[in-house]
C-alpha cells in the first residue's frame, strides 16, 4: 500500500488535495529557495517543486512504498520573479506593482519515488484592478498578505482586485489539481474517480 506524503506547510496546498479526496500525510523539510542566477521563473518553481518532494523522501525510512508530493509558486511580472513579502514595504510595493496590470502565476507540481521523479509547471495569468495606496495599506492590515508568493491571495480578500484571470485556479492558489490528479494516476494513485470505481 503506498502512502503519499505532501511535502508542504502550505494550509492552502492540505486544502486543495484533500478537496481531490487523497489521503495524505504531511510532512516538511526546509529547503534553500534562492533563485540561481538568471533563472528562468519556470525553472525555478519546478527545481523547487523537485527539491522540497526530494527533501522528504530523503528523510523516509520505508522508501519503496511512498510517493512524495512538493509544490511551488510564484507571481512573475516582467519576467521577474516576486516571492512572499519580506516586509511591509515590500508587500505594499509588490501590490503597487501588480495594480492595473496584467501578471503571471507560475505553479509546479511534482511526484517523488524510490525510481522517478515527475514535474508539471502551470502557468495561469491574472489582471489586477488599479488600487490605490489606501487600498493597498487597508489590505496589508488584514494580515492575508505575509505569507503569500506576490503578496496577495486569490481565495481570500483580494479576490475583490482581481478583474480577470486565465489558467488554472487552483494553480493560483497554490496547487494545479487537474494536473496533480494526471500525475497522481502516472504513480497509480487514485484520487475521487478511480477511487469510487475501484
Ligand atoms: C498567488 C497566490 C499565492 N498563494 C500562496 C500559495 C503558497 O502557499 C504561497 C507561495 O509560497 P510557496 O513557497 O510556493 O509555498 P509555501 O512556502 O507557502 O509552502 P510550502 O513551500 O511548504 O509548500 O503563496 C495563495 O495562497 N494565493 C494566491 O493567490
Amino acid at each position: 500500500m503506498t502512502t503519499l506524503y505532501l511535502a508542504s506547510a502550505s494550509p492552502r496546498r492540505r486544502e486543495l488535495l484533500a478537496q481531490i479526496g487523497v489521503p495524505f500525510v504531511t510532512r516538511v523539510q526546509p529547503i534553500d529557495e534562492t533563485p540561481l542566477p538568471a533563472e528562468a521563473p519556470a525553472a525555478y518553481v519546478e527545481r523547487l517543486a523537485l527539491a522540497k518532494a526530494q527533501a522528504v523522501f530523503a528523510t523516509l525510512e520505508d522508501r519503496h512504498d511512498a510517493v512524495v508530493l512538493g509544490s511551488d509558486t510564484a507571481v512573475v511580472l516582467d519576467g521577474r520573479i516576486l516571492g512572499k513579502p519580506v516586509d511591509r514595504e515590500d508587500a505594499l510595493a509588490t501590490l503597487a506593482a501588480l495594480s492595473g496590470r496584467e501578471h503571471q502565476v507560475l505553479t509546479a507540481v511534482a511526484l517523488v519515488n524510490d525510481i522517478r521523479a515527475e514535474a508539471r509547471v502551470v502557468a495561469s495569468t491574472v489582471r489586477f484592478k488599479t488600487l490605490d495606496r489606501t487600498q493597498i495599506e487597508a489590505y496589508w492590515a488584514t494580515g492575508e498578505p505575509r505569507d503569500k508568493a506576490g503578496s496577495y491571495g486569490i481565495q481570500g480578500l483580494a479576490a475583490v482586485f482581481v478583474s480577470q484571470m486565465q489558467g488554472s485556479y487552483s494553480a493560483v492558489v497554490g496547487l494545479p489539481l487537474c494536473e496533480t490528479a494526471e500525475l497522481l494516476a502516472q504513480f497509480a494513485i487514485p484520487c475521487w474517480q478511480q477511487a469510487a470505481s475501484a
